[in-house]
């Protein structure tokens, strides 16, 4: 049996953000690789109307968990949601849970955050720092606890453009960041905010780095890691290919481009797209749970789980994998064929922007006004492109992270552990992880029905009739009013004419002359 898998059997364990997609992905491994684990302890506030119970039933009833559902039938027996919310002091968790927690849990995976890119400083200082600060308190206060995993960001550090598995300072340390977070008014940290995520692009990524450096600062005395994922994506192999429940970043990107809505992304070709699955990423974390616990590191190890040094998957090659899958896999009511132009030209962005957008929205309102409909397409258009704007920090640059505790880590693990808990990503596909990913929005994400595809590549081949005529059309309107105005463009005109007719006589004649 796999050492790892066997180091989690019969632990006590506590997820934050459990309810999230990669909470999930770590629990419905856990319990699929250590079925005899002891009890996992989940921090859950109660959402969108459902009751902290039936938010469990809802996970463990999705598809992510039907492995699980039947190697382990009593998995709602071993899992125990605890109400939290950790915006609050003391987490808002109650004496009596607070008092088992703290009694009882072994390891503790800390996933919860905000992920938001535009938050506002004091809601992501307030979870991504503040929270950890007191999650950390907490853990000084467990007995038995072996290990302290903190999922953070390879994009922390983003303002550098190589990144070792390193904490790099803020300047301004986290202690003042929360204390005057305590006492400055929203309107002040909001002006304040540019000036102290200096270089960084977001406010998720600055929080995230004063979070490691409260890791650092107050974990001195636990047994304590930090896993940096770059982009994750759905999971690769485990439980199956193509799982997703979460609209990040780049599945945004993907919709508004299966959609027909976005076609020119702020893409340099030659980038490299760090993705990494988000079954990868779990399966490093729980290795990383195993060894920080059972060998015990002198200093706190921070392991990167990236993809680009090892198996790069370059912004091109996406934008072609991309558009021949979209074809192939087709979105729902898509308003154009997919087509992918990446660039990061000023100019260039801006006309294609005008050609391959707003020219379309345009004409597309006029044909609604036309039918006597309300137009929205240039609304929508706007809301997207103002949306994707937000992620061009990442999409037109390029990082390289070094990952030598992570190689460190996959060379201590036997082969079983290599192979059950696999985090090596030379071997993967990207065509076929593409193809798994468009696969797997369709079906997890946007909830589309597989059997509406022929009819969807039917409206495709209409969208592109269409296409054809209306630039056939446009090309014929310009030779005409050119061949109106120029003698060269008539002469060159008569030219072509006269050659075509030329040509068909004699295929015609040698034709006749064969029959
Ligand atoms: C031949 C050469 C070709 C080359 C071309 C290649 C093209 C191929 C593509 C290449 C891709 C390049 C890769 C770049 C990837 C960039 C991804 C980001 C990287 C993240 C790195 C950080 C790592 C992390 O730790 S990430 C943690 C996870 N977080 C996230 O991923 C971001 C979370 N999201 C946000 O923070 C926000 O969504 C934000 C800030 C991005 C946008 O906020 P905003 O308020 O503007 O939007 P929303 O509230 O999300 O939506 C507003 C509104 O619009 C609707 N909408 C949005 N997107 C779509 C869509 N795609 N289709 C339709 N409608 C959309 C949305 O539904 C909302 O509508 P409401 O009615 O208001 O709800
Ligand atoms: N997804 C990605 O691309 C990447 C993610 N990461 C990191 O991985 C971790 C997990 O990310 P991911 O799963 O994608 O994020 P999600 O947004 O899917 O999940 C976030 C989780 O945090 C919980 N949470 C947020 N606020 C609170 C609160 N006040 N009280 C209790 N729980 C709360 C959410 O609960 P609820 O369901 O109630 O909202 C949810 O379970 C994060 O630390 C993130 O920074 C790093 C790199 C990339």
């Amino acid at each position: 049996m796999s050492t790892i898998a066997a180091y989690y059997n019969n632990k006590s364990i506590l997820i934050t953000g459990a309810t999230g997609f990669l909470g999930k992905v770590l629990m419905e491994k856990l319990f699929r690789s250590s079925p005899d684990l002891k009890v996992i302890y989940i921090l859950v506030r109660p959402k969108s109307g459902q009751t902290l119970q039936q938010r469990v039933f809802h996970i463990l009833n999705c598809e992510l968990f039907k492995e699980v559902r039947e190697i382990c039938p009593n998995v709602q027996e071993k899992i125990r949601a605890i109400y939290a919310d950790l915006s609050q002091d003391d987490f808002a968790i109650s004496k009596e849970d607070m008092e088992e927690l703290l009694s009882c849990t072994n390891i503790i995976f800390h996933c919860a955050a905000t992920v938001r890119f535009d938050e506002p400083l004091r809601s992501a200082v307030q979870l991504n720092v503040v929270a950890t600060q007191k999650l950390l308190l907490m853990a000084g206060q467990m007995p038995k606890l072996e290990a302290f995993i903190h999922l953070s960001t390879a994009f922390s550090n983003c303002y550098r453009k190589h990144i070792d598995e390193v904490i790099y300072p803020c300047p301004v340390e986290p202690k003042k960041i929360i204390h005057s977070m305590e006492w400055l008014d929203d309107a002040i940290i909001d002006e304040i905010t540019p000036k102290l995520i200096g270089d960084r692009p977001n406010t998720y990524t600055y929080s995230k780095a004063l979070g490691e450096m409260v890791v650092q600062q107050e974990g001195e005395k636990l047994n304590i890691a930090i896993v940096r994922p770059s982009i994750v994506g759905p999971t690769w192999q485990e439980p199956f290919p193509g799982w997703i429940d979460t609209m990040n970043g780049i599945s945004k990107i993907i919709i508004a481009a299966g959609k027909g809505l976005l076609q020119l992304q702020a893409v340099e070709p030659t980038n490299v797209v760090d993705l990494i699955p988000a079954d990868t990423v779990i399966n490093l974390t729980l290795a990383v749970g195993w060894y920080t616990a059972v060998h015990r590191p002198k200093t706190m190890l921070i392991y990167h789980s990236t993809s680009g040094h090892i198996n790069p998957f370059y912004c091109k090659e996406m934008g072609l994998q991309l558009t021949a899958t979209l074809e192939k896999i087709p979105l729902e009511k898509p308003f154009r064929r997919p087509y992918t132009i990446g660039t990061t030209s000023t100019i260039s962005k801006q006309y294609w922007n005008t050609v391959s957008h707003h020219a379309y929205a345009i004409i597309y309102d006029f044909y609604l006004i036309l039918t006597g409909r309300k137009p929205r397409m240039t609304k929508l258009l706007n809301r997207i492109l103002k949306t994707i704007s937000k992620l061009e920090y990442f999409s037109s640059q390029s990082w390289e992270w070094t990952t030598y505790n992570t190689e460190m880590l996959m060379s201590q693990l036997s082969p079983e552990d290599q192979r059950v808990f696999n985090f090596d990503v030379r071997h993967l596909n990207w065509s076929q992880y593409m193809e798994n990913y468009v696969l797997g929005i369709k079906k997890y994400l946007l909830k589309e029905d597989m059997a509406g595809i022929p009819e969807v590549k039917q409206h495709l081949r209409r969208l592109r009739n269409i296409y054809y005529f209306f630039n056939t059309t446009l090309f014929l309107i310009a030779c005409r009013l050119l061949i109106a105005r120029s003698q060269m463009a008539r002469n060159v005109w008569f030219f072509i004419v006269s050659f075509c007719y030329k040509f068909l006589s004699y295929f015609r004649a040698s034709r006749m002359l064969k029959a």
